[in-house]
């Protein structure tokens, strides 16, 4: 039978639903069948097979060049030197992101340069070159092969090959995929659909699409692309995001005026929300990660050379003091948390005065001119310890958010009583609610109604598990923070401490105006700790340091005691220990700790 006959006959079947099945006879051929099969096979496992060719690659290059030239194995050696030393320099601009993968793909250049150069020299086949291509090519395989991304990338390349299959399985024949890309928590293909198809066709097929591409339930999600109505993404979640804490990466902006990147959603997709201008309440019950999602908002905009950030903590300064050198101010008194917002309204009205002066609408905030930013842990705690400020916040709440001076608030449950009966709760813009104990308390933090919209804050099963309301998040999504551990914080302070801006002198002169108008004398527990306001700020700060020091128990004065005394940043507390141990006037008793020796003399 010709092949064309067997063709035309294998199609009349199908169109008959009649699958045709290979009868093998006498007069076919097993060549080109097994040279099918077996190039098929290459295919497939070519990820797996790679090392292999690597090794034949390497093992022909070095057969033709120590025939043809086995001169050249110096300049051999010399251009895998080269070679390594790019990969390792620049790799991450072709896709090797992880510092590991790059020192992996250097040293293998080296290796393979370097085996090349000494078959070139002495030919392939001298002792103990075969050794070494086996055994050493068998060691540099491993980590190739356990690579968690490239197996992924495998898994997903050899599930998406079969897509005309599983389209054709569930209704969606004749689309196509575009381009697909592995993350972290699984998927996503960009997938064309076909003639007269639409998106919401396809996502009615999406369990049928789970089944036929062997996912747990709920693991597809389809988006469509707005620009196109053909076009849809699929989105395959493998791994839960929210399974296990998942660690902050790193600061995602370098201005107040990018959104800030909080955490991830349930399939993986950044939570990124814009803090510039807006007001943003965090609540949720003790031990939810309310300073967890701080802590992330503050690595951020320590990041940002166009933001000040003040703070007030007064649970005495437990959750802000790692981040003390950072702020440009920090209040862990009542009194210090009144003079400090008392100041920030100062700031507020000069730079409205000032807009308003060169009729502007906003403050752009700049290196230059800053953005202020204050943040409150436990807010409740502010209205019962410092009731005269709430007037203050409640003035920042409804004004500041043209001069860029906006509160960041933290508190369990956010009840009128808490938050002062003021105007501060229902001037919040951004509000993200951690896990609550009842059901109304989702109302208290995102808004009323809000629990019967959906947004089950009370549901919420893990600490640093959120809710975001915002403008432009206004469909509730569960979403996870990112953890910053204790080591990360102290990391990221030293990091970022010395880039952070000064005040500007708009809201300078308005806070030096206000000193002269009132012609007060701010005693020295009332005096802002910040550093742009405090002319003798440093000489105090060494006086308070010794005085805590000198006055310091047997067991010595820790490291928190002398920060929170002074106001210094932790580098600063430790420059200045160095330099009084070097002197010989203090002793470190402890580990962590330190006091004035006793003989002294001053
Ligand atoms: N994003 C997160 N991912 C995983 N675990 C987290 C996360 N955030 C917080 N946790 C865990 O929950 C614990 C409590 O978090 P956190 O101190 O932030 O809660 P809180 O709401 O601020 O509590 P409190 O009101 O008592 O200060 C942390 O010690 C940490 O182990």
């Amino acid at each position: 039978m010709s092949r064309h006959r067997m063709r035309r006959d294998a199609r009349r079947m199908r169109r008959s639903g009649v699958e045709p099945v290979m009868v093998m006879t006498d007069g076919v051929q097993f060549g080109p069948i097994a040279i099918v099969v077996i190039g098929t096979w290459l295919w497939r496992y070519r990820s797996e097979l790679a090392p292999v060719a690597l090794a034949s690659c390497a093992e022909i290059a070095a057969v033709v060049l120590h025939i043809a030239h086995p001169t050249w194995w110096a300049g051999i050696l010399a251009a895998a030197a080269v070679a390594a030393w790019l990969v390792a320099l620049f790799g991450h601009m072709v896709g090797l992101t992880w510092a590991p993968e790059r020192a992996y793909a250097a040293a293998l250049v080296l290796l393979v340069g370097g085996w090349v150069a000494a078959g070139t020299a002495l030919g392939p086949g001298t002792p103990p070159l075969p050794a070494l291509m086996i055994i050493g090519g068998a060691i540099c395989a491993v980590p190739w092969w356990a690579h968690r991304r490239r197996r992924a990338r495998v898994r997903v390349e050899r599930t998406l090959a079969a897509w005309p299959e599983i389209a054709h399985a569930v209704g969606l024949a004749g689309s196509r995929i575009q381009s697909a890309v592995v993350d972290l928590w699984g998927y996503r293909a960009r997938v064309a659909l076909a003639r007269g198809q639409t998106v919401e066709d396809a996502m009615t097929k999406l369990p049928a699409l789970e089944s036929a591409l062997g996912t747990r339930r709920g693991a597809a999600r389809i988006q469509p692309i707005p620009e196109k109505a053909n076009r849809l993404e699929l989105r395959v979640i493998e791994t839960d995001p929210h399974a296990d804490a998942i660690t902050w990466p790193g600061p995602s902006i370098t201005s107040i005026a990018e959104p800030v990147e909080l955490g991830v959603f349930e399939d993986g997709s950044p939570v990124r929300v814009s803090l510039l201008r807006r007001h943003a309440l965090v609540g949720g019950v003790a031990g939810a990660g309310k300073s967890g999602g701080m802590n992330v908002i503050m690595g951020n905009l320590s990041a940002c050379p166009d933001v000040i950030v003040w703070g007030i903590d007064l649970k005495r300064g437990m959750e802000l003091l790692p981040w003390a050198s950072c702020l440009d101010r920090l209040a862990t008194t009542p009194k210090e948390a009144a003079a400090l917002l008392r100041d920030a309204v100062t700031i507020l009205d000069g730079r409205a005065e000032m807009l308003a002066m060169r009729g502007l609408r906003v403050w752009e905030p700049t290196p230059d001119a800053p953005a202020l930013v204050i943040l409150v842990d436990e807010y409740a705690e502010l209205v019962d310890d410092a009731p005269a400020a709430i007037g203050a916040a409640d003035s920042i709440a409804r004004r500041g958010r043209a001069p860029a001076t906006t509160l960041l608030v933290a508190t369990q449950r956010p009840s009128q009583k808490a938050m002062g009966h003021g105007a501060v709760r229902s001037q919040m813009d951004v509000r993200i609610g951690f896990r609550v104990r009842e059901r109304r308390d989702t109302d208290l933090i995102l808004g009323q109604g809000m629990h019967k919209a959906g947004w089950h804050a009370d549901r919420l099963d893990a600490p640093g598990k959120f809710l975001l309301s915002a403008p432009e998040h206004d469909i509730p999504r569960r979403a996870r923070a990112y953890l910053l551990t204790d080591q990360i914080v102290q990391d990221t302070t030293t990091r970022h401490a010395e880039r952070r801006p000064a005040l500007d002198p708009v809201s300078l002169s308005a806070l030096n105006d206000a000193t002269t108008r009132t012609h007060t004398v701010v005693p020295a527990s009332v005096e802002p700790t910040g550093r742009h306001v405090r002319k003798d700020a440093p000489q105090k700060a060494d006086e308070a340091l010794w005085d805590v020091l000198t006055a310091a128990p047997d067991e010595g004065a820790t490291l928190s005691d002398l920060i929170a005394a002074t106001g210094m940043s932790r580098p600063t507390v430790y420059r200045r220990l160095g330099q009084l141990e070097a002197d010989g006037r203090i002793h470190q008793v402890s580990r962590g700790r330190w006091r004035a020796r006793g003989d002294d003399p001053a």
